[in-house]
């Protein structure tokens, strides 16, 4: 096991590095957990909020504000992951197909990647890219935390129909996929995602090794 299994202290979250592809990154050891989604969907956001600070992941509501993978240290060996995010039509061409080519060799290659967050706003969820996103990871092996966001902008009674209907789309995944709502602005889900995050960084290694052959 990497990390004890006391829980981690997302406040001390600190900046590591901006990388424009995974060439650029630290040593691909530790664990990794990683916030994707569509842009503007929420994720910086998320790991403010995560991290109990304003600005440590720069948030915009101009989307395609994070266009490099930007890395920050909880402790030496995890770390998280703030995305570029996917889908946005209004960046020119060549800059979208630069950072779909580091994302997709990203989520392929890195080793320590454990779990992604995928976030999607409550309000259009699960869109093509979405599903190919989630069904990628699963296929992966990853865990993933399919986060509804801007859940503040909802009724409680058209959130839970939401989290419902997503919850029912993503039985076809099995148990590797969690969903639940979350908003930054009012700390909705923020304990259901600090436990996910928790585990998947503390459960890693932990199972009892296979018996030898005889
Ligand atoms: N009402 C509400 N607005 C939110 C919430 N989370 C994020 N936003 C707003 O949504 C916009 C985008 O948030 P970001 O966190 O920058 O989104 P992102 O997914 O990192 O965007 P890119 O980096 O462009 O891909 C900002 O204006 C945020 O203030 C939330 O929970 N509730
Ligand atoms: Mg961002």
């Amino acid at each position: 096991m990497i990390v004890s299994d006391q829980r981690l202290l997302f406040q001390n979250t600190r900046f590591s590095t901006s990388a424009p592809d995974i060439r650029h990154m630290p040593a691909d050891d530790g664990i990794e957990i990683a916030f994707a989604g569509r842009s503007n969907a929420g994720k910086s956001s998320a790991l403010n909020a995560l991290t109990r600070q304003k600005r440590l992941a720069k948030t915009s509501s101009t989307p395609g504000r994070t266009q490099l993978i930007n890395v920050f240290n909880v402790i030496d060996d995890v770390r998280l992951i703030d995305l570029p995010g996917y889908g946005f039509a209004k960046v020119p061409i060549a800059v979208r197909n630069k950072w779909q080519r580091a994302l997709g060799e990203y989520l392929q290659k890195r080793q320590c990647l454990k779990g992604l967050v995928v976030l999607m706003d409550i309000r259009h969820p699960l869109k093509d890219l979405d599903q190919q996103m989630v069904g990628w990871a699963v296929d992966s092996g990853l865990q993933v935390l399919v986060t509804l966001t801007k859940a503040d902008k909802l009724s409680q009674s058209e959130r839970s129909k939401m989290l419902k209907k997503v919850r029912e789309a993503c039985l076809f995944y099995g148990d590797q996929v969690e969903v639940i709502t979350f908003s930054s602005l009012r700390k909705f889900g923020l304990e259901q995602l600090e436990e996910t995050v928790n585990r998947w960084c503390t459960t890693h290694d932990d199972a009892p090794a296979e018996p030898e052959e005889e």
